[in-house]
């Protein structure tokens, strides 16, 4: 049943034949710990990666691999509880896979999510950032050669701030600096990338921007801060940190999403 064969349309055949709707208004795709955004839709309905035709399965803790439906303010949601990150041996066409899908369903909005370790020191663990640009120190990374980064972060950016705002939260914006990973960086590399300009790192959402940008969907991206990059303070990074980060802040995260799938 599995193969890398299969096509994005066939996947979308194999869903809709399996109670997914033809077309989505939004899509989500969740970071390192943030699955728990699903219980919040109305109706769902999930089927686990692994019985998907042409769907890789995910490795990374925090990642538990199921594709959900569901309902939120009446409008028609998928959310990817897992994603596929090229440091766990996927090329970059694969890691993109979510992008393809949303954009066969039509999805008017995609709503990218990361879990991120803080670079600027006035963040804290905890922050919510929305992802106002980019730097892609590895510029092989677009899934289709030669695409210039064509989307313009900065006014979605203003436009979650104001949405957050509206719902009592304070979203930080900023840089994402992307490194493939997956060791944490050293902290002669964070000073670097502080100077470059970057406000926080992470392992994921650049190439699947790069490619929601080359299909003309509409997106943002949201970062959960949940360590201090290396050097930033004394603590020793461990992967636990993005668990409770994620579990702290997992209803305003989903608070978030919501407006966004509401309002955006
Ligand atoms: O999928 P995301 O970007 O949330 O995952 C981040 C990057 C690494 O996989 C992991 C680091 O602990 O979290
Ligand atoms: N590269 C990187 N990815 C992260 N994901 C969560 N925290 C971090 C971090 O400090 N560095």
């Amino acid at each position: 049943m599995k193969s890398n064969q299969v096509s994005t349309e066939q996947i979308h055949l194999f869903l809709t034949g399996h109670g997914f709707p033809e077309k989505v208004d939004s899509a989500v795709i969740l970071g390192s710990g943030l699955g728990d955004f699903t219980e919040n839709l109305d109706e769902p309905e999930s089927i686990p990666y692994s019985e998907i035709p042409g769907f890789p399965e995910t490795s990374v803790q925090g990642h538990t691999g199921e594709l959900f439906r569901g309902r939120l303010h009446g409008k028609e949601v998928i959310a990817f509880s897992g994603r596929f990150h090229h440091y766990e041996g996927h090329p970059f066409s694969r890691t993109v896979l979510p992008v393809h899908l949303a954009h066969v369903f039509e999805a008017e909005k995609l709503i990218i999510s990361n879990a991120a370790g803080a670079i600027n020191t006035r963040f804290s663990v905890g922050d919510l950032m929305v992802i106002d640009d980019i730097i892609r120190l590895f510029h092989g990374i677009a899934a289709s050669p030669s695409e210039p980064f064509r989307y313009n972060l900065y006014p979605v950016a203003d436009r979650v701030r104001a949405l957050a705002a509206e719902i009592g939260l304070e979203v930080q914006r900023g840089t994402y600096i992307y490194l493939k990973g997956p060791n944490y960086e050293s902290k002669a590399e964070i000073r670097a990338f502080r100077t470059l300009g970057a406000d926080v790192v992470g392992m994921s959402t650049a190439p699947e921007l790069s490619e929601a940008s080359r299909l003309g969907i509409r997106t943002t991206a949201i970062s959960l801060v949940t360590n201090m990059a290396a050097g930033v303070s004394a603590k020793k990074l461990d992967h636990s940190e993005v668990k409770e980060a994620a579990e702290a802040r997992k209803e305003d995260f989903a608070r978030l999403v919501s407006v966004l799938i509401e309002k955006l």
